[in-house]
């Protein structure tokens, strides 16, 4: 895979984090959603956020993406002051949409479409991302045909084709029934060891968040601050089998013993 960085503008140096958000603060009305967040990502880094419902996960990476306004605090992306969304951040949802009337492979190159790639090299393109997803023999297929956990699939190969220097991910797998969404999580593990840019990742799994990535940033109960921060230094590349040594079983009870408490106070709130 091409390193997206090689492309990286002049004002950003290789050290230099891709996002940072500093004191950043949102409200809703009366609702703080974000409380004085502070949150760097640097070039190259995974970093998963796991927290209670409503603690204000997705306003955060809404935020990132220049999707959502804050109230106060500064975020820049790529070393600029971030206005509004840019091209080379690549955002997934939970059900990121798919264009029906294209076929799996016009959907992936879309976005080299968008920058006008001669379409010999666009098809070369896509089909060297749908290899990466471990869908190179859906390439002719309509999104309707594939199954939710392979449409994902070609939503992540879509976002790769933009050559993004970060990735946001808002719960990706979130949809998927549990058999789907550990293999998935298998696949987004072989592709993680290629990536060269930046991953903002949500997720409500714990064992995703360690399996997955380089930090884990643990948020409270709304207003949403960090309340703990875990470097996950399993060696890389990694398979689920690292979930099962004992670093590992010390960091996921490590994020849960932190997580815990928060928990119980959405529950108590919402009951
Ligand atoms: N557009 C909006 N208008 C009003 N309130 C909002 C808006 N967006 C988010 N909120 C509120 O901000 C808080 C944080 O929401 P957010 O969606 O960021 O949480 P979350 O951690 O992503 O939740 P979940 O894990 O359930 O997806 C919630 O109380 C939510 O109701």
């Amino acid at each position: 895979m091409t390193s997206p960085n090689a492309q990286s503008t002049p004002a950003a140096t290789a050290t230099s984090p891709i996002a940072v958000a500093s004191s950043v603060s949102r409200h809703f009305g009366s609702v703080t959603a974000l409380d004085n967040i502070d949150l760097s990502i640097g070039r190259g880094e995974f970093v998963s956020i796991v927290g209670p419902s409503g603690c204000g996960k997705s306003t955060l990476l809404e935020v990132f993406a220049g999707l959502q306004d804050h109230d106060s605090g500064t975020v820049t992306v790529d070393d600029r002051p971030l206005t509004g969304p840019r091209s080379r951040t690549a955002v997934i949802f939970q059900e990121s949409a798919t264009l029906p009337w294209r076929t799996v492979r016009d959907n992936v190159a879309f976005a080299l479409e968008v920058r006008g790639v001669a379409k010999k090299e666009r098809r070369a393109r896509a089909d060297e991302l749908l290899e990466t997803v471990g869908l190179s023999r859906f390439g002719d297929h309509y999104p309707t045909q594939l199954s939710g956990g392979m449409r994902q699939r070609v939503a992540i190969a879509r976002c790769l084709s933009m050559e993004p220097d970060l990735i946001l991910a808002d719960e990706p797998f979130g949809a998927l029934d549990e058999q789907t969404r550990l293999v998935m999580s298998h696949e987004l593990l072989q592709i993680v060891d290629k990536l060269t840019c930046g991953v903002l990742f949500i997720t409500h799994s714990i064992q995703e968040s360690v399996l997955l990535s380089d930090r884990v940033m643990v948020m409270s109960a709304r207003p949403g601050r960090f309340i703990d921060e875990v470097a996950v230094d399993l060696p890389r590349p990694r398979s689920e089998d690292v979930l099962a040594s004992p670093e590992a079983v010390v960091l996921h009870e490590r994020i849960w013993s932190s997580l815990r408490e928060e928990a119980k106070k959405t529950m108590s709130v919402t009951r």
